[in-house]
């Protein structure tokens, strides 16, 4: 391994278990930081509501490290809203927000989105499908950021059982970030080969930053994030937070075929001296006694930083573009 990532590694990487729920508080209130948890979700009402709740007890009624708790809905045909809000979070469909922007689908937009739709300096991301939640995902991720103002960054990591048919396979999971994330940072951003989780849905990260970043859209947005980041803020503000286990409900492979198209995509999109003729990709399913092509579009969107949106900075009082205060 690169020394460089072996110093980041050492240096950056953190314990959920170093940070308890009372200090940061303290830490927060000293340092007048506000924070927004978000959670993306689409069709999730068999966990989002138990995950709102845990937080709300925990982390808003409890010791009040969460400002405000956000559910951003991509259009679910399920009761993903309604239990949310029972539960006891905000929900914004996505389509409601910013609307003379146009509709973009998928993850990265409801992400770009909730920029918008909160104020909080620290955003905290957490997926809505992860089941048995644990409230030292939060306390480990706002951890660092709390602790340290040169943390800009912060990725969730864990081991990842994978449940099948057959049972549970120990570190099964993470398909994508194994057969594709991972090997793409090794070839083409070394520098970023220490990230345990590259592709963790669950991280943190100063407003101040995330604002000044595009967001790809679709699976893409993780993996854009993070090469966008390192570039914007260096190596060094970026870290990473043992969470201990993450168990949440699987795609199927031939949708994570479809999500490493987008992910290769957005990592193409980074690597403007090569020419991307294509962004279909060609699946193929049995039907009978022949086996048919099904063709999907992978392309991703890249929406701007939001930091350049004129209702943005209207919104947060920052002077227009190009004018000082
Ligand atoms: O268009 C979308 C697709 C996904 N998600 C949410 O993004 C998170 C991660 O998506 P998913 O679980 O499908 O990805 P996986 O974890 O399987 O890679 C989940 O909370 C989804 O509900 C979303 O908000 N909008
Ligand atoms: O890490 C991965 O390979 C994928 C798929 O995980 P599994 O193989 O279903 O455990 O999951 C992640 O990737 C998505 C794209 O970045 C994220 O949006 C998800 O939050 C994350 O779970």
């Amino acid at each position: 391994m690169r020394a460089d990532v072996a110093t980041w590694l050492a240096r950056r990487t953190y314990r959920a278990a170093q940070f308890s729920a009372p200090h940061l508080l303290e830490a927060k209130r000293r340092s007048g930081t506000t924070t927004s948890v978000v959670l993306p979700a689409l069709d999730e009402e068999r966990t989002v509501g138990a995950i709102v709740e845990v937080i709300r007890r925990a982390f808003v009624e409890d010791v009040p490290l969460v400002d405000e708790l956000v559910v951003v809905d991509s259009g679910s045909s399920d009761r993903t809203a309604s239990v949310a809000e029972a539960a006891g979070a905000r929900v914004v469909h996505v389509d409601d927000v910013l609307p003379g922007h146009g509709h973009v689908s998928g993850k990265g937009e409801a992400l770009w989105k909730s920029l918008f739709v909160t104020s909080g300096d620290v955003l905290v991301f957490l997926d809505s499908d992860v089941q048995d939640f644990d409230p030292c995902f939060v306390v480990g991720l706002l951890g660092p950021l709390l602790a340290d103002p040169t943390v800009g960054y912060v990725k969730g990591l864990y081991d990842r059982p994978l449940a099948t048919a057959e049972g549970i396979v120990p570190s099964g999971g993470g398909r994508v970030t194994e057969l594709t994330a991972r090997p793409l940072l090794g070839a083409l951003w070394p520098h970023l080969a220490g990230f345990v989780q590259p592709l963790s849905g669950e991280y943190a990260g100063r407003r101040r930053l995330l604002e000044r970043v595009p967001f790809a859209s679709h699976y893409g947005v993780e993996f854009g994030l993070l090469v966008d980041l390192a570039e914007l803020a260096g190596i060094d503000a970026l870290a990473q937070v043992d969470l201990g286990v993450r168990r949440h409900r699987h795609q199927s492979d031939a949708a994570l075929g479809r999500m490493a198209g987008q992910i290769l995509q957005t990592a193409l999109a980074r690597c403007p001296s090569l020419q991307v003729p294509g962004d279909q990709l060609v699946q193929f399913v049995r039907s009978g006694g022949s086996v048919e092509p099904v063709a999907w579009e992978v392309g991703i969107r890249e929406r701007p930083p939001m930091d350049r949106l004129p209702e943005y900075r209207a919104r947060r009082g920052m002077p227009a573009p190009g004018r000082l205060r």
